[in-house]
């Protein structure tokens, strides 16, 4: 039986001395379904400010970390420190439909916060015209930069997304990544990203990891300059590792290469400057 030792702090998570403070802390992290372990025995920390990319195949548990590390799931077992200011975003935007995407951005803040702070959080996400819409009229990255909003007005200290790019086009893709980097920039808050796409984690991330029966079984620093482009130096070589890691073969698995090719569609425009 699980038993539940989640325990959100106001405060990152504290660091031994010397070390750089930590935006999470888990130690032993269990959760089980239906009593099979797909996470068993965790351990993670991630460093204030610290862009951090989770990758893992599928099925191997990275929504579930997220979904415990956002606060959704406290079924588990072992210790997980967190920042009391964290906020999520998914790959569905998750919009209530009757509510104006201003009125959704501040969805679930307390007390009556005022439409100003969510025009503030819209502005930074290049929404500020649509404040007043309904989410069915919005585009998908529109609505995906309305999910982002959502999550940016409560100041996090620690921003979880998953897969947020996932569903949408070459070039909205690009753009929306473009947009995280800027903001993880801007706000200096520390990021965990988890994607399918390999190039997404080099482009993005600090660091990158990889999930693995249970655990996280590869851990890297991207010390590649920014700003980042697939075809900068040491970037094939850290691709072909994760690839490897991923246990699949670099140019080769049907996944990798539905990458490439969106990334081929988007190579023109594909600029990191940040
Ligand atoms: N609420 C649940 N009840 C039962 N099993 C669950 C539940 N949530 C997740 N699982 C199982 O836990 C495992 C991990 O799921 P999870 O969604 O975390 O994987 P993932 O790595 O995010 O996968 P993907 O990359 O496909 O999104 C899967 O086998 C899934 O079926």
């Amino acid at each position: 039986m699980a038993t539940d030792l989640h325990r959100p702090v106001t405060t990152p998570a504290p660091s031994p001395a010397g070390e750089p403070e930590a935006a999470v802390r888990v130690e032993g992290l269990t959760r089980s379904f239906d009593g099979r372990a797909v996470i068993d025995g965790l351990a993670l920390t991630l460093k204030a400010g610290e862009f951090t990319a989770l990758l893992g195949r599928s099925g191997c548990g990275k929504s579930t970390l997220l979904r415990v590390l956002a606060g959704l799931d406290r079924e588990i077992a072992g210790t997980v420190l967190v920042p009391r200011r964290r906020a999520v975003a998914f790959q569905a935007p998750r919009l209530m439909p009757w509510k104006r995407v201003w009125r959704n951005v501040l969805l679930g803040l307390p007390g009556k916060p005022e439409r100003a702070l969510a025009e503030k959080a819209l502005a930074e996400v290049g929404l500020t015209e649509r404040a007043g819409a309904w989410p069915k009229t919005l585009s998908g990255g529109e609505a995906q930069r309305a999910s982002l909003a959502r999550a940016l007005v409560r100041e996090p200290d620690l921003l979880l997304l998953d897969e947020p790019f996932g569903a949408l086009d070459a070039l909205t893709r690009i753009k929306a990544q473009q947009l995280v980097a800027e903001l993880w920039q801007r706000r200096g808050c520390a990021v965990l990203l988890v994607t399918h796409d390999v190039d997404e984690a080099l482009l993005l991330a600090d660091r990158v990891l990889v999930m693995r029966e249970g655990g996280i079984a590869y851990d890297t620093a991207v010390g590649l300059d920014r700003p980042r482009g697939i075809g900068a130096p040491g970037f094939a070589g850290l691709r072909s590792r994760l690839l490897s890691e991923l246990g699949v073969e670099d140019g080769g698995a049907e996944d990798a290469g539905a990458d490439d090719q969106r990334h081929r569609e988007a190579a023109a425009v594909a600029h990191f400057d940040v």
